[in-house]
């Protein structure tokens, strides 16, 4: 591998006395790109506001108005129209899974040719469970046998639906996918799931959640099948929570930095897979409390090992990964094999990088462990992956020398992640 050249390379602040601040966070990016879907696809226009605005969520609204959906900004928000889906279109899907899978239903309900592509690493990322599905729903997908992108979905003006059974165990985001077009097709869909178990099943309830805000009936009263009735979706305005994943360097800085932060609107009840974040930093010797102003996390000077099962909240483990490397007793993190089709292959990624800095860590099939070491500084590479410079954010913050490689790839689902931080670690 190619060194980077030392212009990519940013050298992660060291905060010179225990930071405490309160802080406002971006908003959600799968509450985002789920609420521009379903207002895509409403029976009227509506709002979004408080939209998270990053690379994932204006690829979103991009597409969509490629395909026909009026998309305006106004001031914070995005107004939709929703308009006749109709005319050829080419949608770039980045590195966004939310793009890549959810969109392809939607797509076969417009009555154009719509093309898929994405950045490189893109066409590695597992889609073909979707496709196929779409295919037995009644939908003309052409991905040239791949499975992957690039496809072009053939849009008819209507889909069929009905029942299709899929295997998604390598994301929850497939059968997201489904649900959240699936009462505009003509008999619904009914989604069921056979394989090892799904991952990240808040997500799920999170789509599941807002089809029901929007109108829409979903029977999800048996394990592995979700059910979809044919019917409108309502128009419905959203305002969007704080991203709660994202939440992970910030709170994480505060046991780094023996200080406390307190993140703004941090909901007292929510559909976001972050909210984990309260138990798992409670664990590691973290206070964690509400208080008036937000979520206050403080750190206690002590940072103990977690052993976990993140197959829930695998988002979460750049970040858990990164304080376990700077813990006082062994960790295991469990359950997340599936994270290796993330944005890189993470598990791979974690160990590489963190061993790099000096952590004891074995990488297994699903998982992490690490045991105590002492840490030193270096380049922490981070494959385009928003969430592997947040853990080279959150160790640099504790060792000095830290310097993070491409700290721009945050840009996926953070606005200027690296001024936000520096001005909060060195203000
Ligand atoms: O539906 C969503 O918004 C997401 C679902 C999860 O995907 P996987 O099920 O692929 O882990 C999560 O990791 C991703 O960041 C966002
Ligand atoms: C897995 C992630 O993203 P995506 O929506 O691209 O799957 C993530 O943000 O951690």
């Amino acid at each position: 591998m190619t060194a980077p050249a030392d212009t990519d390379l940013w050298p992660a602040p060291r905060p010179n006395a225990p930071v405490e601040r309160t802080i406002s966070l971006p908003g959600s990016k799968s509450l985002t790109n789920r609420a521009l879907v379903l207002a895509a696809l409403a029976d009227g226009p509506s709002v979004v506001r408080r939209p998270l605005r990053s690379r994932d969520t204006t690829l979103m609204a991009r597409a969509l108005a490629s395909m026909g959906v009026g998309v305006e900004d106004s001031g914070d928000d995005w107004r939709i129209t929703p308009g006749p889906l109709d005319g050829d279109a080419q949608v770039d899907c980045g590195l966004a899974g939310t793009v890549m899978r959810f969109l392809p239903p939607v797509a076969g309900l417009s009555t154009g040719r719509v093309s898929f592509d994405g950045d490189p690493h893109m066409r590695n990322r597992p889609v073909g469970e979707v496709l196929v599905a779409l295919t037995a729903l009644g939908v003309q997908v052409d991905d040239g046998g791949r499975g992957a992108l690039p496809f072009t979905v053939v849009g008819r003006g209507s889909v069929p639906g009905g029942t299709v059974v899929i295997d998604a165990s390598a994301s929850s985001q497939f059968i997201s996918a489904l649900l959240l077009a699936g009462a505009r097709f003509e008999h619904g869909v009914d989604v069921r799931h056979d394989g090892k178990p799904v991952p990240s099943l808040p997500h799920i309830d999170m789509t599941v959640a807002m089809l029901r805000r929007h109108g829409v009936e979903v029977d999800d009263s048996g394990a592995n099948r979700w059910a979809v009735a044919p019917g409108p979706i309502a128009a419905v305005d959203h305002v969007i929570e704080p991203d709660l994943s994202n939440a992970a360097p910030f709170l994480a800085l505060a046991a780094t930095s023996g200080g406390s932060v307190t993140i703004r609107d941090w909901p007292r009840e929510t559909t976001q897979a972050g909210d984990a974040l309260r138990e798992i930093l409670a664990q590691m010797g973290c206070e964690v409390a509400f208080t008036d102003e937000g979520l206050r996390a403080r750190g206690t000077g002590r940072l103990h090992g977690i052993d976990v099962d993140l197959h829930d909240v695998g988002e979460l483990t750049p970040a858990v990964a990164a304080l376990c490397a700077l813990a006082d007793s062994p960790s295991h993190l469990r359950g997340v094999a599936h994270i290796r089709a993330h944005e890189t292959d993470r598990l791979a990624a974690l160990a590489a990088e963190l061993g790099g800095l000096g952590a004891d860590v074995t990488e297994h099939p699903d998982g992490l462990a690490f045991r105590p070491a002492p840490l030193h500084g270096g380049v922490f590479r981070t494959y385009a992956d928003h969430r592997m410079a947040h853990a080279g954010a959150i160790v640099g913050s504790a060792v000095d020398g830290v310097k993070v490689e491409d700290i721009a790839t945050t840009s996926k689902t953070f606005p200027d992640f690296a001024g936000f931080w520096s001005a909060l670690v060195v203000p």
